[in-house]
């Protein structure tokens, strides 16, 4: 299959509308299988480190939180020869970063950054989370290719998708797929796992012309609500009970943990007096018309 047909057009309007898009099959065999294998050196190697949750405190103090039995490494110019085949000819091909730029008015991508991932199993997963925050980096589009050859129902691990207002996507984490979706915008977080699982995230960075954004009204409005802006304050609020239940499954039972809880507890505490006047709307945010801004 073509790449250029993989990554078309609908493909990039699925991203633009509903916030993500899902490919099969856009590497092959033996170049996931190549992955899969270097992933699993670097395992072996000790050359992958325990991944943390990381949260900033108001008084901007950072705290790192380990997250269960995930161990991951990011490749830069500076270590891309630990993989020295298979992650190093990703890290330096611009196919899909290109197509985006060709194929999305709005968005130009000047930076790629790659990741590498192996979750143990024992109910290894990650907390709902976004990957990005407008104000503080410009990641644009997150993308993550999974790995796992024998994935069957029941292994868990499958990535959870929350694009609000349409209801949560769930999606298996299945050899050579893709998944991409907006960085900033989509919440989203990895379902504990029970078997190995392996997958690598590219991160692209740049500008979205589209990150205007709308000031709240005096009179409640829902095209206000409904920014992508808002969408992670929303999920918050809609999913504040299971992005709780995520945090705590994720990490070990600690000090900072707790931290991870309050600070979720006092967000979601700021957020409802923010929303006040949407209180109404909120729970039934899925009845409402979709304003159909574009995510990206
Ligand atoms: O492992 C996955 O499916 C997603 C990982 C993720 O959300 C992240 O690295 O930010
Ligand atoms: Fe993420």
């Amino acid at each position: 299959m073509n790449v250029n047909e993989l990554l078309g057009s609908e493909l990039c309007g699925s991203l633009r509308t509903n916030g993500y898009a899902i490919i099969d099959g856009l590497f092959g065999s033996n170049f996931t299988k190549g992955l899969r294998k270097e992933i699993k050196f670097l395992h072996q190697t000790e050359i992958l480190k325990p991944n943390t949750t990381r949260l900033f405190t108001h008084d901007k103090k950072m705290i790192s939180v380990p997250k269960k039995n995930i161990f991951e490494i990011d490749i830069t110019r500076h270590n891309s020869d630990l993989a020295p085949n298979y992650v190093k000819v990703l890290s330096e091909d611009s196919t899909i970063s290109d197509t985006f730029n060709k194929r999305m008015r709005n968005v130009e991508i000047l930076k790629t950054a790659i990741k590498v991932q192996y979750n143990e199993g024992k109910g290894g997963s990650f907390s709902m989370h976004s990957d990005s925050d407008v104000k503080q980096d410009d990641r644009v589009i997150s993308g993550v290719l999974y790995l796992n050859p024998d994935w069957k129902r029941g292994d868990g691990g499958e990535l959870k998708l929350y694009p609000y207002p349409q209801d949560p996507v769930v999606i298996e984490p299945v050899m050579d797929r893709l998944v991409l979706f907006s960085s900033p915008h989509m919440v989203h977080r990895v379902l504990p796992a029970y078997q190995e699982r392996y997958c690598l995230t590219f991160w692209f960075y740049g500008f979205n012309d589209d990150y205007v954004e709308i000031k709240k009204p005096t009179e409640p409005n829902l095209r206000f609500l409904l920014q992508p802006r808002n969408k992670k304050h929303l999920v918050k609020l809609h999913y504040g009970q299971e992005w709780m239940r995520s945090i705590i499954e994720s990490h070990h039972d600690s000090e900072t943990r707790a931290e991870l809880v309050s600070a979720l507890n006092s967000d979601l505490g700021k957020l409802r007096g923010y929303f006040h006047d949407y209180s109404d709307w909120i729970p039934k945010t899925k009845l409402l018309r979709s304003e159909d801004q574009p995510w990206i």
